[in-house]
């Protein structure tokens, strides 16, 4: 079988290990459902057109196992559907019908969209189970397994992954190393295909010259993965401006006051042995914007997150070889229960309903301390997936010192995960949804990525800057029971002002601060403040 052996030649490791994975896949469904209850959902996409070929090596070697190979399977006995419309390229149409043509495909067209198409098709035909070339990344992968039902309100069928885990990079590999035919259009610049209507080349492929005529170069040059959907309308993503008030309404407006907390992770400030820096810097640059800090707190790095950093991808990769012979050393087995405290996931998910934004730092990276991610994950009910584009800063960030698998380690809160970038950064600030996580470990780091941060919030829809605070202090020698009274008084006639008081010794004066967004108010405060007692008992700091 030409596939099987063309990657078998090949010195491509991760490929191998890619094909392999897909193949076992393909084998068990194959295993699990009788041929007439399968079916192939074909587009012509570049996607399609790599499953199209494991299907072929997997049925082939499926057959091979049952030792009824005739030695020359030729023909490909999975119902193939293709879901036609009048908004698809002609060239993908074209490629298709070619495809089935030259690999004697059956196939089914239909012509109506993909839901009441599949009832009419599973009314008719005893169909369980659908291969389809999602991988992660695409927008409809989120939540998917390798074996995924179909949803609710759909008709009931098993989906069949077997690339779902696969990269950009790793499809253009396949098609390169089994030389096999793709559409035209992937050679005209073309990354990722949708419709017509929502499809251009991807510009990052695009070859400027003199001639009027813009060029493109072929779609497997594209040397970032994560840009395959540069060349497809976007899909408005919900920013950070559109923030919610108190109430819950959205609200953006300039003078109203936003709230945020911030989140430290890690034990080693619990313990003391190291001082955290990061927190008052913090506060003090969301103040700065014109924020209000609602808290700021220290959790530990609990252990059963840990459970979480192994996806299933992992687990299938790493011990399906092991024929199920699995060690009580294997953390996967390790029963957790006992130490559950998830205080990663327990605060993030408290903060993130009752702030309109939460900083969190600390605990990010590989080790088996670093399990602010899947606590993220885990507060908003999603699992960590390999995200492509993560995975293309890490590659450039450790290029050859990876030993493991850097898809794994480029794990992400599936479908909610945005990552923002900046030229000075060399990985991105990362943000799911409400929540940003800081990869910075001290005051430096922290200061330019904030300033980063910052300076992303020009382009719209990040982070609003608000009204910023004003604020006057001033110190006094009255006792503490001397001022408590009018400075109550004060605080119930001045209720959008924050009126503080402390000392910072007990036989020092005391210092009043007072903060809003206001000057005109803070004066009257102070003016109010000085009349209830003689002139010159109060002094301004500056
Ligand atoms: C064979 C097949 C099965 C599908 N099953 C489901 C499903 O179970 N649930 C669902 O929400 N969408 C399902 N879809 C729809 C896809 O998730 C997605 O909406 C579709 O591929 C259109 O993608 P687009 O919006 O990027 O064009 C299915 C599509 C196909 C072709
Ligand atoms: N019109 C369709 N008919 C049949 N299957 C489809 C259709 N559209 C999507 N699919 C299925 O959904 C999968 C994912 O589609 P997607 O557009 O992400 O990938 P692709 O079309 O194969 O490649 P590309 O990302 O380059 O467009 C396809 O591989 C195919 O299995
Ligand atoms: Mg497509």
């Amino acid at each position: 079988m030409e596939i099987d052996k063309a990657i078998g030649e090949s010195d491509d490791r991760r490929l191998k290990t890619k094909y392999n994975n897909a193949i076992y896949v393909i084998k068990r469904a194959l295993a699990l459902y009788s041929i007439e209850e399968v079916a192939f959902s074909f587009n012509g996409g570049k996607d399609s057109t790599v499953l199209l070929h494991l299907l072929r090596a997997g049925y082939f070697l499926h057959k091979m196992e049952q030792k009824c190979s005739n030695g020359g399977l030729t023909s490909f006995p999975i119902r193939t559907i293709y879901f036609e419309n009048s908004s698809a390229f002609p060239e993908i149409n074209s490629f298709t019908y070619d495809t089935a043509s030259s690999y004697g495909l059956q196939l089914d067209i239909i012509s109506s969209d993909f839901k009441s198409g599949l009832e009419k098709l599973l009314k008719a035909n005893p169909i369980r189970a659908i291969f389809l070339g999602v991988r992660i990344g695409d927008p409809t992968a989120v939540g998917q397994e390798q074996f995924s039902p179909s949803s609710p309100g759909w008709p009931p069928f098993m989906r069949v992954n077997p690339i779902l885990d696969w990269s950009y990079r790793d499809v253009w590999a396949f098609i390169l190393t089994c030389k096999v035919q793709y559409c035209s259009l992937y050679d005209q610049g073309y990354t990722s295909i949708g419709s017509i209507h929502d499809t251009v080349p991807n510009a990052l492929l695009s070859i400027s010259d003199s001639s009027c005529k813009e060029k493109f170069k072929p779609a497997y040059l594209l040397s970032d993965g994560r840009l395959e959907r540069a060349g497809r309308a976007k899909k408005f993503s919900p920013s950070i401006a559109t923030v919610r008030n108190g109430s819950g309404d959205v609200d953006s407006h300039k003078s109203s006051v936003l709230v945020a907390s911030a989140i430290a992770v890690g034990e080693e400030i619990l313990f003391g042995t190291v001082e955290d820096q990061l927190g008052l810097s913090l506060c003090r640059k969301i103040h700065s914007i014109g924020w209000s800090v609602s808290q700021t707190i220290v959790v530990r790095n609990d252990v059963s997150c840990l459970l979480l950093k192994l996806s299933q991808n992992a687990f299938l990769a790493e011990f399906k070889h092991l024929s199920f012979s699995f060690s009580l050393e294997t953390p996967f087995f390790v029963d957790l229960s006992l130490y559950q405290k998830d205080s990663v996931a327990e605060e993030v998910e408290r903060r993130k309903s009752t702030n309109d934004m939460v900083f969190i730092y600390g605990g990010v990276g590989p080790l088996h301390s670093d399990v602010t991610l899947a606590g993220v994950a885990k507060a908003f009910g999603v699992r960590l997936a390999p995200d492509e584009e993560f995975e293309e800063y890490l590659r450039h960030l450790i290029s050859d010192h990876c030993t493991g698998d850097r898809n794994e380690m480029a794990l992400l809160p599936e479908g909610i995960t945005e990552l923002l970038h900046h030229e000075k950064l060399v990985v991105p600030l990362i943000k799911c949804q409400n929540v940003i996580i800081f990869t910075a470990t001290n005051a430096t780091e922290l200061d330019k990525e904030w300033d980063c941060l910052i300076e992303l919030t020009r382009s719209p829809g990040l982070l609003s800057t608000m009204v910023p605070y004003v604020s006057k202090h001033l110190q006094t020698n009255l006792s503490d029971v001397e001022t408590a009274q009018p400075l109550s008084k004060l605080c119930l006639e001045f209720p959008d002002l924050n009126i503080g008081c402390y000392r910072k010794s007990r036989k020092g004066p005391l210092l009043i601060s007072f903060e809003g967004k206001d000057q005109t108010q803070i004066e009257s405060a102070v003016e109010s403040l000085c009349k209830k007692f003689h002139p010159g008992t109060f002094s301004e700091i500056h």
